[in-house]
């Protein structure tokens, strides 16, 4: 039995922290995948460094440079299992350079608002990883102390 091959890919946000917009990006292919949505990367090479690879793959597929934000762990802490033969790690990222342009990997590449990221028919295994980035970024931006929530010092 073959090894698993690891994907790593990258939920590009505006902002790391207060996102208001998610990039999703549609397949060329396979004939099976085609048409439907994904989180621009792909598969990291035999001794590459995960995160290296991510850089590669969305300068190759989007012509773009970013700046990776908090990974989006599966349940269990780990990859998400997304094949039979794929495991996937996902990083929220912000584009520091660059406006992403469609090549070989994808023919559209749409932002979505807060509120409608199941807009497109994403690939089977990238929904629940979309649901799991929806929880993510509420808890994290409740998380954010906004000054109207700070204890007040105690007066002497
Ligand atoms: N990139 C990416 N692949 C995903 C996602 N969800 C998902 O099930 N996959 C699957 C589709 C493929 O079977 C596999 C990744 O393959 P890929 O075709 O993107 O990898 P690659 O860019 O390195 O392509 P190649 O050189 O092997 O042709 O993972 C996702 O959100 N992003």
């Amino acid at each position: 039995m073959s090894p698993r091959r690891l994907v790593v890919a990258a939920a590009i946000v505006d902002d790391l922290h207060t996102p208001t917009t998610l990039l999703a990006a549609r397949r060329t292919a396979p004939p099976a995948l085609a048409g439907r949505w994904e989180f621009p990367g792909g598969k990291v090479e035999p001794d590459e460094d995960p995160v290296d690879a991510l850089h590669r793959e969305l300068r190759e597929e989007l012509d773009v440079a970013v700046e990776l934000g908090a990974e989006i762990p599966a349940p269990d802490g780990g990859a998400w299992p997304i094949t039979d033969r794929h495991d996937m790690r996902l990083w929220l990222a912000r584009i520091t350079r660059g406006t992403p342009v469609t090549l070989d990997a994808h023919d559209a590449v749409r932002w979505l608002p807060v509120g409608r990221w199941f807009d497109v028919p994403w690939l089977d295994a990238d929904v629940p990883i979309v649901e799991a980035l929806t929880a993510h970024l509420s808890t994290a931006h409740l998380s954010v102390p906004s000054p109207a929530r700070r204890t007040p010092r105690s007066q002497p």
